[in-house]
Formats: C-alpha cells, structure tokens, sequence
C-alpha cells in the first residue's frame, strides 16, 4: 500500500520530532532550514527521550537550497513558531491551497491565519515537551497527556472526505505512538492548552528556570493572578473550557501539569536562550489584547508581556 505523503512546514523542536516519529508510517517531507538538513543528510535525523531512541534517514528536507517541487501532499502540518505563521504559509501557498493543514502550534491565532490559504483548517494541541538540542537532532522531555486535533473553528461544516482525512491523520500518529484524540471542539481545545502557556512560558523564560520552579510560593501567587485574569477574558470571550473556575484550574495547573513538567524548559524559555523572537503576542498578549476588547483589565499579563518583550527586543 502507498504511504500517505505528509507534509511538514517549519520543523524545528516538534516538527523533526513528529517527522522522527512518524516516519515509519508516512512518506515524510520537512521544511527546516539548511543547517538541520545537511546535518540530518550526513547523520540522519536523531532523536532521544521519551519518544524513544532514534535515528531517521527516510526524511526528504526542503530548504532555501533544495525548494519544494510541486508535490501533492495528503495533509500538511505546520510547526514554526506563531511568529512565523504568516510568512510561511504565504511562502508555501501553492502547496496548501485544498489541502488539510494542521496547526500543530501554541497560541492563539493560528488558525486564523491559516484559513487565509486553505479552507481545510485543522487546529492540535500537543502537551509534550520538546528540544532542538543540535542541527538534526532533538529530544522529547516530558508529557502530560495526549494530542488533540480536530476541524477549526468546529466540525459543523466538514464534509465526509474531510472526516476521512481526519481519520486517516489519526491513524498515523497513532499507529507511530503519539497518543491522540479526535476534538469537536477544538477552539475549546487550544484555550485550554494556551492557559498552561499563560501561565508558564513567560515566567519561566524571564526568570530562565524551569518549570518546576513555578510551584516556588512566591511565584505561584504570581501565577495564579496570570491566570485569574486569562478566566476573565476566557469568560467573556465565551469560550467553554473544562474547569469550572480558575481556582479548579490552579489546582490542576499545580497539582498535576508543574510536577509532570517540573524539569522541562519551556519554548519560550529556549526562544529567549537563543535570542530568537517569543511568541508572547499570541499568548500573554493575546489575553491582554482581547482583555481590552471588553473592557477588562489585565496588570498581569502586561507585565509579564512587556518584560518578555522587553528582553527579546535586547537579544
Ligand atoms: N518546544 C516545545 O516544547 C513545544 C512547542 N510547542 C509549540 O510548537 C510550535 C513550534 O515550536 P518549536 O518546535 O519549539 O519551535 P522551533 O523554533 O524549534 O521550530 C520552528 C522551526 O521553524 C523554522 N522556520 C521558520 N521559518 C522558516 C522558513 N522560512 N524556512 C525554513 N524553516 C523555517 C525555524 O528556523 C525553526 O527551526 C510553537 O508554536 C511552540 O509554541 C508546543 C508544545 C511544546
Ligand atoms: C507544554 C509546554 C509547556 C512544554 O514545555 C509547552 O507547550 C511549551 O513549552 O511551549
């Protein structure tokens, strides 16, 4: 039977590692840049940790050097940073346009944009950890629970081909190992997810810990008011998340997700590490942004934001 021809644009930390994982049940192309694809021709691409040991050789790499030809693939998977959404999905239109593209990706806002070159839009969360921890060769850290994916903004307008897709994506990441769950209400989805974001990444990234350190009291106080506030917005965005109130989120966020990723470095973290842009706009930002669409004030999240801004603009 002919492998599913699975695309991956902007494949860094999770993109190699999904690519690593996924290899052998799909027919796997990567859009990286030059350095992760002359190291991964040379050594194949590696991968460690709790996704287990790997090293891949079937990964056809696109570049700067080796452009895409105009292949037609089943599904796309897009995995840069939310900075880099809209650039990368004007770059690589003529390969999306009809076709299934998942946003595998936090934030807020990606999903939007996405649905400006295709009009299959697939939302996913994935609360896994994960590490570029050289050119070619990543680390998977820690995990709280499985990925979820489904049609964005809902399955309302989706028509049976497009389930099949679904079906199919789901099969594949299953059948590699990645634990995997349909959504039919993705929205829902990426706010819950985003909250663990809200209330991790920035400090974390400003303070340069890891996330375990969170549950420091004078830190959890901070964290709690982030997330006090992210509810507000949440509440009158009128988006159902699963808890009840923030409190029954604080106590899951302490409880269970710190400690299941008490030694893990956050993305945002490694961003500023490595001088590169955060995506604090379509995080802390986004809760700042929409808190002023309705009036509510989030001292917070702009503070958090500002000082996260404040130090990228210095790397
Ligand atoms: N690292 C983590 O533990 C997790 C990250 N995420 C989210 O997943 C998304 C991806 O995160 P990471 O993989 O950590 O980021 P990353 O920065 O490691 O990977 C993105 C890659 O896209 C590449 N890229 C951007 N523009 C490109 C272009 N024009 N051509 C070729 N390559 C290009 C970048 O150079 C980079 O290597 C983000 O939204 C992040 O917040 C979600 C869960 C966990
Ligand atoms: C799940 C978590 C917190 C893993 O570190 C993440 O999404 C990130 O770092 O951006």
């Amino acid at each position: 039977m002919t492998k599913c021809k699975v695309l991956i644009i902007g494949a860094g930390a999770v993109g190699l590692s999904i690519a690593a994982k996924i290899s052998e049940n799909a027919d796997v192309s990567v859009v990286c840049r030059k350095r992760h694809s002359d190291s991964i021709a040379k050594n194949g691409l590696l991968m460690d940790g709790i996704w287990g040991e790997k090293t891949v050789c079937n990964i056809n790499c696109i570049t700067e050097k080796n452009p895409a030809k105009n292949d037609d693939y089943d599904f796309i998977f897009l995995t840069s940073k939310s900075t880099d959404t809209e650039k990368l999905c004007d770059e690589y239109k003529g390969l999306m346009s009809g076709k299934p593209v998942v946003s595998i990706q936090n934030g807020i806002g990606n999903e939007e944009i996405i649905s400006g070159f295709t009009d299959i839009v697939l939302g996913a969360t994935i609360t896994t950890n994960f590490q570029a921890t050289g050119d070619g060769r990543v680390n998977v850290n820690s995990e709280s629970g499985s990925m979820k994916i489904g049609f964005f903004p809902d399955d309302s307008l989706i028509n049976y081909n497009a389930n099949e897709i679904l079906d199919n994506i789901i099969e594949i990441l299953t059948k590699s190992g990645i634990p995997v769950e349909k959504s039919s209400n993705i929205k829902s989805a990426i706010w819950e997810k985003s909250l663990l974001n809200i209330a991790v990444n920035p400090l974390t990234a400003i303070l340069s810990v890891n996330t375990g350190e969170l549950l420091d009291e004078n830190l959890k106080e901070i964290v709690s008011e982030i997330i006090y506030e992210a509810f507000e917005v949440i509440k009158a965005e009128k988006i159902s998340v699963k808890w009840n109130d923030a409190e029954d989120y604080l106590s899951y966020l302490f409880e269970y997700l710190l400690p299941a990723f008490y030694t893990s470095y956050t993305s945002m973290y490694q961003d500023l590490k490595l001088n590169r842009m955060t995506e604090i706009d379509f995080i802390n930002g986004a809760i700042v942004k929409r808190g002023k669409d309705h009036g509510i004030i989030t001292p917070y999240n702009s503070f958090v934001s500002g000082l996260v801004r404040y130090k990228q603009k210095k790397s």
